[in-house]
């Protein structure tokens, strides 16, 4: 049997994947016969039952408590049905069901975001007459319909990468945008596609063949579920239509939906490429693409059918079209599709490519591979006598295969630690349980192979675990950054072994960069590392000290006219380096270095 996951084991979409053979439904033992939760094999809803005397439940709870666990803490009875598997977060038929805590005191000044943890984040953005950046959302006009959203889902101030790149956006530019995870990075695209459509004041019509004006590119199920639910959230009540396309879920009920009429579509790329073949999409109309984690996208092998949709359908060309990326981490494949993909674009990058937030305190432990398990059980123990387990407090484990998550799934449930796992083999209907159960509290701990590690907000996480190490350094920021998200602090730790050997030095230049206190063996692993070999997982380092980068760069430097590229923040706190950079772009040697690397083709 194979031990490295495939693509299929992130969820993958492609229509040409032959059907799963049925098996019965796995369920936990802490979820089986305890009234908690009943499965539903025979295709009846089930019920999720209440543990009771549980008081208070709904009392402080954090922001985005709303999913799942908002409702009270099953202190009631709920019927469970299986239309919902469908749409698993499509709980936003009414705003107020949606995750906006209203009574949240967190929420009450800023929104829940610690903002002071965002500001000496150095940003770069690079291209032609760049917008400036904004210092709230009042400065930008997003419209009514929008602006009350904002305040309803109590975004009180733009976060760095909101500030920067929805001027960017609304000037109709094509972007290429990086920023840390848990930014606010599926705002910063959705506002200005939202508030385009509302401007156009075009309304989608309902029929047999859907015309979105937006198309959303995401790599998994759960993380376009995840954007369809944000989006709809930012556009409830303005009449701007969202509808969800994604494999694993019948067709038809995503096809009738389509029917009714799409303004935004976010899908995922092998479900859209079966309904455009099918007839039902035509991307004639899109005039904003926006592609989330493409570069995960790339790794799970889409990218024929990225370039398909993009390149080879009806959809206008880019030009005709406004294109943004947006991810955490850019290494340079995706600049190569960007490249293809993107007209006249400003790259943008808030926080060092490819770097964690220094809200996340990494820890990295050498432990062997047959250790593993009794030095998990060491830490569960610790968290659970510290008090730092449970609903507010969950623990996202990740593991290397499917059949690694699925027994250490079983190991923990047998050894008094509630776990429930999400891999690629389990049928959509199982993983979007799994990821509610853990969401919603009833089972604080998550083991999970890579289909989880991108793009995901559930919100308590408070410990991520690499039980097993990723392969490649952007897979490890992606998996950590499942905590420490939007302002707050989390915990990483991460179980090293001798075959992780390759890692050391990318993952010691991301603590230092974080600020994190890097281990002595580990520095002598990545000295023996480099010796060896030289450092082929490191790709995020890109030969540039800044991380990923615009590669257009490197053209400009070598004619000496770099005058397009701006870093702000804080390199010296005497110079506006903003005004600085705009005054270099006013300038007509500037203006003119420009012209001619855009006439050679560079952007
Ligand atoms: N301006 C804001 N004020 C308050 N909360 C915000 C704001 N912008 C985003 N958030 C919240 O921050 C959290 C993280 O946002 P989001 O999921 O968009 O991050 P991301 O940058 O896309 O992360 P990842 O790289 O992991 O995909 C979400 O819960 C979101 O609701």
């Amino acid at each position: 049997m194979p031990t490295t996951m495939t693509w299929s084991d992130y969820g993958a979409e492609s229509t040409y994947r032959p059907a799963r053979p049925t098996r019965p439904t796995y369920v936990p033992p802490h979820l089986r016969n305890n009234g908690v939760f009943v499965p539903n094999e025979s295709n009846q809803p089930g019920i999720r039952t209440a543990q009771l005397g549980r008081t208070g439940a709904s009392r402080g709870r954090g922001r985005g408590h709303g999913r799942g666990g908002g409702r009270g803490w099953f202190n009631q009875t709920e019927r469970w049905s299986p239309n919902q598997s469908n749409a698993p977060f499509d709980i936003s038929s009414k705003f107020d069901e949606l995750e906006v805590d209203h009574d949240d005191e967190a929420n009450t000044v800023s929104g829940s975001i610690n903002f002071e943890a965002y500001e000496d984040i150095p940003v770069q953005a690079s291209g032609s007459d760049i917008p400036p950046p904004v210092s709230s959302f009042a400065e930008i006009d997003l419209g009514e319909g929008l602006n009350r959203n904002i305040k309803r889902c109590n975004y009180v101030r733009p976060t760095p990468i909101q500030r920067y790149a929805i001027p960017i956006a609304m000037a109709g530019r094509d972007l290429m945008a990086c920023a840390q995870t848990g930014s606010g990075k599926t705002a910063a695209f959705c506002f200005p596609i939202i508030c385009g459509i509302l401007n156009r004041n075009h309304h989608s019509r309902p029929g047999q063949l859907a015309c979105p004006l937006s198309l959303i590119l995401s790599p998994t199920r759960e993380l376009t579920c995840q954007i369809h639910e944000e989006a709809r959230k930012f556009s409830s009540q303005t009449g701007v239509k969202i509808v969800v396309a994604y494999g694993g879920a019948p067709i038809s009920r995503q096809l009738q939906n389509l029917e009714r009429g799409v303004d935004i579509l976010v899908a995922t790329p092998g479900r859209l490429v079966d309904m455009i073949e099918r007839e039902r999409v035509s991307l004639r109309m899109v005039k904003y693409l926006a592609l989330d984690e493409a570069d995960r996208m790339l790794d799970m092998g889409f990218e024929p059918q990225i370039r398909k949709i993009v390149e080879q359908m009806d959809m206008p060309p880019s030009g005709a079209r406004q294109t943004m990326f947006f991810s955490a981490t850019f290494p340079n494949e995706i600049q190569r599709l960007a490249s293809d993909f993107l007209s006249n674009y400003i790259f943008l990058a808030v926080g060092r490519v490819g770097s964690s937030t220094d809200l996340i305190a990494q820890r990295v432990e050498f432990v062997q591979d047959t250790d593993k398990r009794h030095h998990l059980m060491n830490l569960l123990q610790g968290q659970r006598e510290n008090g730092t387990h449970g609903k507010f407090a969950l623990t996202l484990i990740f593991v290397e295969t499917k059949r690694g998550a699925d027994a250490l799934e079983r190991w923990l449930s047998m050894n008094g630690f509630p776990a429930i796992s999400i891999h690629g083999d389990k049928v959509q209907m199982e993983r979007e349980r799994a990821l509610n159960s853990f969401k919603n509290g009833t089972t604080p701990i998550l083991v999970a192979t890579d289909v989880a590690s991108r793009g995901l907000d559930v919100p308590h996480v408070a410990h991520v675990i690499n039980f097993d190490m990723p392969k490649d350094i952007d897979d490890y920021v992606h998996r950590i950054g499942r905590t420490g998200r939007a302002g707050k602090s989390g915990l990483a730790t991460a179980f090293f072994s001798d075959k992780n050997l390759p890692l050391a030095k990318a993952l010691v230049e991301l603590m230092q960069e974080a600020n994190q206190e890097v281990p002595h063996w580990l520095r002598n692993s990545a000295e023996r590392a480099s010796t060896i070999a030289s450092g082929g997982h490191a790709r995020r380092f890109g030969g540039s000290k800044f991380g990923g980068y615009d590669f257009r760069r490197d053209a400009y430097s070598e004619s000496e006219n770099n005058y397009y590229s701006s870093t702000y923040g804080n390199t010296d706190p005497n110079v506006d380096s903003y005004a600085a950079s705009s005054y270099a772009l006013s300038h007509p040697a500037a203006a003119a270095a420009c012209a001619n690397s855009y006439a050679s083709g560079w952007c």
